[in-house]
């Protein structure tokens, strides 16, 4: 099965430290991936590095078998970070162009919009319960309506790659849900690789297939069957945990 990322020993710095060393995985089409780990572990600093935004002091990585330094194909890759705060209200482009945003990676010039575009940009803001927000200035909406029309410009471009990173701390319940019923679907009808850095357990019982465990290098990496009964597991999680964690069927 080819490998969507292929990470060699990776060593990442921040300042003199090393908070990534010797980390390597290898994620074939179509996992779900949880990452997790404890605060200042390393998770977001991975994320980033996958995708270029932090340089490695060592190691390799590989998206869809091209060597990440010679990687364009960026519309396979929709990417959700951290922590992005709350825009200015003053931020001058709508939800629906911030959302169109992410189908322009995958254009050539020039970079006109087509009639499918303009569908599909209105089908995924439906799809995140927001489509009656489109002409509203994002810089004006709540921190979850923001996420959300950001969300929505991850997914837009339907990628073969979704990274996403502590994706939902803004979202109220039952829009959590319908987020993970939505990235939960693509993964299993489109097999859409899946990255998930959460704290979230409920989320990672229910959906992820494989756990990339971290604490500056990689302390478990495997299926999540495996992952639930392992000494790691109850050392990260606890026993009571363990246990919701572990019996989601
Ligand atoms: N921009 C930065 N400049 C300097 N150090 C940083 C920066 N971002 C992160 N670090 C440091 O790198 C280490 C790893 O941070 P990172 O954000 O990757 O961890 P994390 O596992 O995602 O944490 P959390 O669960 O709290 O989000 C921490 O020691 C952090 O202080």
């Amino acid at each position: 099965m080819p490998a969507v990322i292929e990470a060699r020993d990776i060593v990442c710095r921040r300042g003199a430290e090393n908070v990534l060393e010797e980390v390597s995985f290898s994620v074939p089409a179509g996992a779900y991936v949880g990452i997790v780990g404890p605060n200042g572990s390393g998770k977001s600093t991975l994320v980033k590095a996958l995708l270029g935004l932090v340089p490695r002091a060592a190691g390799s990585i590989s998206l869809f078998d091209t060597p990440l330094e010679q990687f364009r194909q960026w519309q396979l890759v929709g990417y959700l970070p951290q922590n992005l705060g709350p825009l200015t209200p003053s931020f001058p482009a709508t939800v629906t162009e911030v959302v169109r945003l992410g189908l322009l990676a995958g254009k050539g010039f020039p970079r006109r919009m087509q009639q499918q575009d303009h569908r599909r940009v209105e089908e995924v803001l439906g799809l995140l319960g927001i489509a009656h927000l489109g002409k509203r200035l994002i810089g004006e909406l709540s921190g979850g309506q923001q996420q959300r029309a950001l969300l929505a410009r991850a997914l837009v471009a339907s990628p073969r790659l979704l990274i996403l990173d502590e994706p939902t701390a803004a979202l109220d319940p039952e829009i959590r849900e319908q987020f993970y019923a939505l990235v939960g679907d693509m993964n299993r009808t489109t097999n859409t690789t899946v990255l998930l850095v959460t704290h979230d357990i409920g989320v990672i019982g229910t959906h992820a297939s494989r756990m990339l465990y971290l604490d500056k290098t990689v302390l478990f990496w495997g299926g999540f069957d495996e992952f639930c009964y392992s000494p790691e597991m109850t050392a990260f999680f606890g026993e009571h945990a363990q246990h919701l964690i572990c019996h989601r069927h």
